[in-house]
């Protein structure tokens, strides 16, 4: 993952180059452990006097070699961390040339990049400065899944994949919602919207707007895609075969369904679909392992990892990967778990084992690496305070807390003094909105059946750009290695939200849980051979690797990120000491 920065001053006689540059330096350290690859900054200062300073770290994944950044010619200079896996003129996985060159290029062809942006299909942020009209773009996907946050002082801008606590500056996410651009002469800033048809856009743009204490003026916008689809009433046939289901065996209750020949042919396309996500997922990245990529020495280490709880989503992805990957090379799955006195019996970590059981028998020759990461409570307290904050900032309620510093620890991949020196990480995230997989869900279908259920999905997929997605990008790009999420494939995405709801769950309290949500993907699951995998309940990070303790609310503020007690922490001992205090009680609370 790339570490991205760009600092200028938004008035720009109002900033010595010099502050710009101190500044600049007190985020370089988090940029840099994202790419351990490169790192390079310039400084450009513009006609109108105003000044910009430009960092990249890279985590080389793309392209026969390293493509250093910031890129750099007489019309542009270009900043990306993404990942566009169908090469974009070549059309196979690996290309030759990286997807940074690729995008650079078009981008430079074209007076109107914001269409360009139509054709990409992949995770991205980027900073593109047109540097002939002195016009600064920016952007994030539209699913959000790579982090860039915004941030001010003053006059001073910041955009930075990610930040850390301090008292000078503010930040915020940046709303994926389009594509942004900073007129560097006339000050105004304009947006290009992915689509206006979503119900967070205008919450979203006010929220910005007072951020910086600017009007964004809204152009066209360049997608113009229908996000929610039209509910539809459930077939007869449909309901006829859930009723079918009930008091069934776990194979019964499998046949019963693959009976259904459209049962059967959905599961085909979302097999092939997954497939084909998962292979661009493996494929795209160099054939080195990280402790050999600098020497370019041919190895058989494993390049890459699952975050492993055993559950559905991710079991699906570990078996997939098992047909691609090559058999000499291992697959290290990591299953996180935090514990007092030695004792890391977590529920994930029982499906965790489990599963891999289930693995052994179906891939025998595949060497599965299973990383059981044992966390005692201080590790995680000094880390956390120390660090991890940083990384989750700017979010601050518990649920950021236990699942940012959870997905920190797992994407460490650390066991005792073993560490896996793979650069690609496979994570389950996006299955339970797109497949329907939460209680939330079971609740709403009890309540108010199907167009509950249809109600709650489309809430749910609305607010995804907006929730984790940044947060676990930040915090796993920390280790040097990239986050892939295969059930967030555009082409994937498009398949499932276009099959209404009740041909892809039934929560439905009449078939025992874990059976009905998410009941297409688990019958897939059933299909390729995960017999007990298939059929697991839902288990949420925080509580399955058990960093999180039931009793909170992880709506509420994290005492642990508050940046109010952080700044007096740093300011007032006696404060701090009492902080402590607090925070020991808290503890407490917490184990
Ligand atoms: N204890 C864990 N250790 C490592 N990674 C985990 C752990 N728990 C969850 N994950 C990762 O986070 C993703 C999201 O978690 P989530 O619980 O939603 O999915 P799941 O465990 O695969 O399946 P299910 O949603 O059915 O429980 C998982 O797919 C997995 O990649
Ligand atoms: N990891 C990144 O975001 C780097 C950008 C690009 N995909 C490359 O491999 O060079």
């Amino acid at each position: 993952m790339c570490g991205i920065i760009c600092i200028f001053s938004s008035d720009c006689r109002a900033t010595a180059p010099n502050e710009l540059l101190n500044d600049f330096n007190v985020f370089k350290e988090n940029i840099n452990k994202r790419g351990p690859d490169s790192f390079d900054m310039k400084s450009l200062s513009l006609k109108n006097g105003c000044e910009l300073i430009f960092g990249v770290s890279v985590l080389w994944l793309q392209g026969e070699i390293v493509t250093k950044q910031p890129l750099e010619n007489h019309r542009a200079v270009f900043l990306y961390n993404g990942d566009i896996y169908n090469g974009l003129n070549t059309g196979s996985y690996f290309n030759s040339k990286s997807d940074t060159l690729e995008l650079f290029e078009l981008f430079n062809q074209t007076d109107d990049i914001f269409s360009t942006l139509k054709n990409i299909q992949g995770p991205y942020a980027f900073i593109y400065l047109d540097k002939e009209r002195d016009m600064l773009y920016f952007c994030r996907d539209c699913f959000g899944r790579k982090s860039l946050l915004i941030g001010k002082q003053c006059e001073i801008i910041v955009l930075t994949s990610v930040a850390h606590r301090t008292e000078k500056y503010e930040f915020i996410e940046l709303p994926s919602i389009g594509l942004f651009c900073w007129d560097l002469k006339s000050k105004a800033l304009f947006l290009y919207p992915f689509s206006l048809d979503n119900a967070n856009f205008n919450g979203k743009l006010a929220e910005l707007e007072s951020f910086l204490g600017k009007t964004i003026s809204l152009k066209d916008t360049i997608m113009n895609t229908k996000n929610m689809p039209e509910y539809m009433e459930p077939l007869a046939e449909q309901i006829a075969l859930y009723e079918n289901l009930e008091n069934m065996s776990i194979e019964n209750f499998f046949s019963v369904l693959f009976s259904d020949q459209n049962w059967s042919i959905r599961i085909e396309n979302l097999e092939h679909l997954l497939e084909e996500s998962v292979k661009k997922r493996i494929s795209t990245q160099p054939n080195f392992c990280r402790d050999c990529i600098k020497e370019h020495q041919e190895c058989t280490h494993s390049l890459l990892g699952v975050l492993f709880s055993g559950g559905v989503d991710c079991s699906i992805l570990a078996l997939l990967a098992d047909k691609i990957v090559e058999k000499t090379r291992p697959i290290d799955l990591f299953n996180v778990a935090f514990g007092e006195y030695q004792h890391y019996k977590t529920p994930d970590r029982q499906t965790g084992l489990e599963t891999l059981e289930e693995l052994r028998q179906l891939c025998p020759e595949r060497e599965w690496r299973f990383f059981e990461i044992d966390i005692p409570k201080d590790e995680l307290e000094k880390l956390r305070s120390d660090h991890i904050a940083d990384l989750i900032y700017p979010l601050k309620t518990i649920l950021d807390d236990s699942l940012g510093c959870a997905l920190w620890f797992a994407s460490r991949g650390l066991q005792n003094s073993t560490q896996s020196p793979c650069r690609v990480l496979l994570v389950g995230m996006g299955a339970d909105e797109l497949f329907g997989g939460y209680t939330r869900h079971r609740a709403a279908f009890k309540k108010k059946s199907w167009l509950g259920l249809h109600t709650v999905l489309n809430e749910d997929w609305e607010n995804l750009p907006y929730r984790n997605l940044a947060r676990d990008d930040r915090v796993v790009s920390d280790h040097g290695r990239q986050l892939r999420m295969p059930y967030l494939d555009e082409k994937l995405v498009q398949y499932v939200r276009s099959l209404p709801c009740w041909q892809k769950s039934y929560p439905s309290h009449k078939v025992p849980q874990g059976f009905g949500e998410k009941i297409l993907l688990r019958s897939l699951a059933y299909h390729i051979g995960l017999k007990k995998a298939a059929v697991l309940k839902k288990r949420a990070l925080q509580f399955g690797s058990r960093i999180a303790n039931k009793n909170e609310n992880g709506h509420d503020i994290s005492i642990n990120l508050s940046e109010l007690i952080w700044h007096l922490g740093n300011t007032c001992t006696a404060l701090l000491e009492q902080h402590q205090k607090v925070h020991s009680h808290q503890k407490h609370l917490l184990w």
